[in-house]
């Protein structure tokens, strides 16, 4: 297993590309179930997850053509259900990636039937799909829980409903949407979740032929439709990659462009740094990052459903906190296992005490380089950023998880400057 080696304290200074999102195009992937029209999504980011996604789809009868630029342009891929031959989604593949439950609703919605492994636990939480499957039922889904797979049947198709989320739900919000999409009649999503990623699909859907009202509120009304169409659709920015650089700026107290990440879907993350110590200037799609000569100061985050702190970002965020001056409370509202990051950053030095859902963490000049072990995406990449700060050697192991998430991250820190290295092999 490949390790990333990296020898801190150089304040990065460069441009860093943003690439597409990888929770949006996992969401607008599946979409393309809902048609026998190709979908073609641009800006599609080049990830293990999207290439895990792309394999199940192809066991679905989706033919999806190796991601490449068109002509010079952005990365693409066109997506063609044409017809669905499988309506099984496997253990193998679901157990990789979570979001290859998102099938679930375009499978029924468009086959009328669907059998998709249960996705079970992760590091970072139980994580239940209850919540899909209660949408789905409302909107006509018969469903029984059979071997360990979710097995959803619509023999007279999904009819439109009230869809009311008792809880924000992301992944579960996209399943009913494409749901409804196709159902016969109106639907109503309330308590629907608003991140830009699911605004994205709710776009994408609309230009399908879908009819949507609310996107971007809490409250989506659904028109369903009898089929949709082919189009070519790009995929939003990745604010979450693009959140990653600005506090790997931030940490190295560093001066870093990012380009292509428009700051209004960084609101909530771009209010802690700046409020931190961080200069944040954007430029129609560049913002620019400085720490350079900055004090940072610790800021409390608390994470919740956009448009507030986003989970994705609190590991990062952590590490930063864990180089300010001063005290920073970091409370996780949204999983219940997400601190698998803090007793390897503490081998780093960082001070961090954990009470239930909060972690205090008492900023230090100066973490040291140290053999850290990766327990997921986000947890993995709080320390690399904590290694780009630390004075000395930090080696991480078990870089797959990063993979998943973050395309040329060795090669985009390295450009700013970053010694960093990625080392083939054994990494266990
Ligand atoms: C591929 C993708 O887009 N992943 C993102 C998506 O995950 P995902 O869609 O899985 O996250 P959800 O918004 O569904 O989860 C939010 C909370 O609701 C709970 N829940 C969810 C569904 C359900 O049926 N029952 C239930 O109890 C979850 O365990 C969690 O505690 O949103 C999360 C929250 O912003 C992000 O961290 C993930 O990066
Ligand atoms: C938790 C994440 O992804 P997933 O929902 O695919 O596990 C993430 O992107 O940080």
């Amino acid at each position: 297993m490949d390790r990333i080696r990296i020898v801190g304290g150089t304040p990065l200074k460069g441009q860093i590309p943003i690439g597409g999102a990888k929770n949006a195009a996992l969401a607008l992937m599946p979409a393309a179930l809902l048609t026998d029209q190709p979908l073609t999504l641009t800006n599609l980011p080049d990830l293990v997850d999207i290439r895990t996604m792309a394999t199940l789809l192809a066991q679905h009868g989706c033919a999806v053509s190796p991601v490449a630029p068109p002509n010079g342009h952005e990365p693409a891929s066109t997506l063609h259900a044409k017809r669905i031959t499988s309506t099984t989604a496997p253990y193998d593949l679901v157990r990789r990636m979570r979001a290859s439950v998102l099938v679930l609703g375009p499978l029924l919605a468009r086959a009328g039937e669907a059998r998709v492994s249960l996705p079970g636990g992760c590091a970072i939480g139980t994580r239940p799909v209850d919540l899909h499957l209660e949408a789905l039922k409302a909107l006509g889904a018969e469903i029984e829980l059979e071997e360990g797979y979710i097995k959803a049947t619509a023999p007279k198709g999904l009819t439109g409903n009230r869809v009311v989320f008792p809880k924000v739900t992301v992944g579960g919000t996209e399943n009913a949407l494409m749901a409804a999409a196709l159902a016969k009649g109106d639907s109503l999503i309330a308590n629907a979740a608003q991140e830009p990623e699911v605004c994205d699909l709710a776009h994408c859907l609309t230009a399908m032929g879908a009819r949507i009202e609310g996107i971007g509120t809490s409250t989506l009304q659904v028109s369903g439709v009898s089929a949709l169409g082919g189009i070519t659709h790009r995929v939003v920015p990745d604010r979450i990659e693009a959140g990653t650089y600005a506090v790997a700026a931030a940490i190295t107290r560093g001066d870093v462009t990012l380009l292509g990440a428009p700051n209004e879907l960084l609101t909530a993350v771009e209010k802690v740094l700046v409020e931190s110590g961080v200069e944040m200037t954007a430029e129609g799609d560049r913002l620019r990052v400085r720490a350079d000569g900055a004090e940072i100061r610790g800021v409390d985050v608390m994470t919740e459903p956009y448009p507030g702190f986003p989970t994705d970002m609190q590991a990062q965020m952590m590490a930063l906190m864990a180089t300010a001056s001063g005290s920073a409370l970091l409370t996780e509202t949204i999983f219940e296992n997400r601190f698998m990051h803090v007793p390897e950053l503490t081998r780093m030095g960082a001070r961090i005490n954990v009470h239930g859902a909060s972690a205090i963490v008492r900023g230090m000049p100066m973490l040291s380089g140290a053999p850290v072990m990766a327990t997921d995406l986000r947890a993995s990449v709080s320390l690399v950023l904590a290694g780009l700060a630390a004075r000395g050697e930090t080696v991480v192991n078990r870089v797959y998880h990063l993979d998943r998430g973050y395309e040329r991250l060795e090669e985009k820190l390295a450009a700013c400057g970053a010694h960093i290295e990625r080392l083939p092999g054994n990494g266990g």
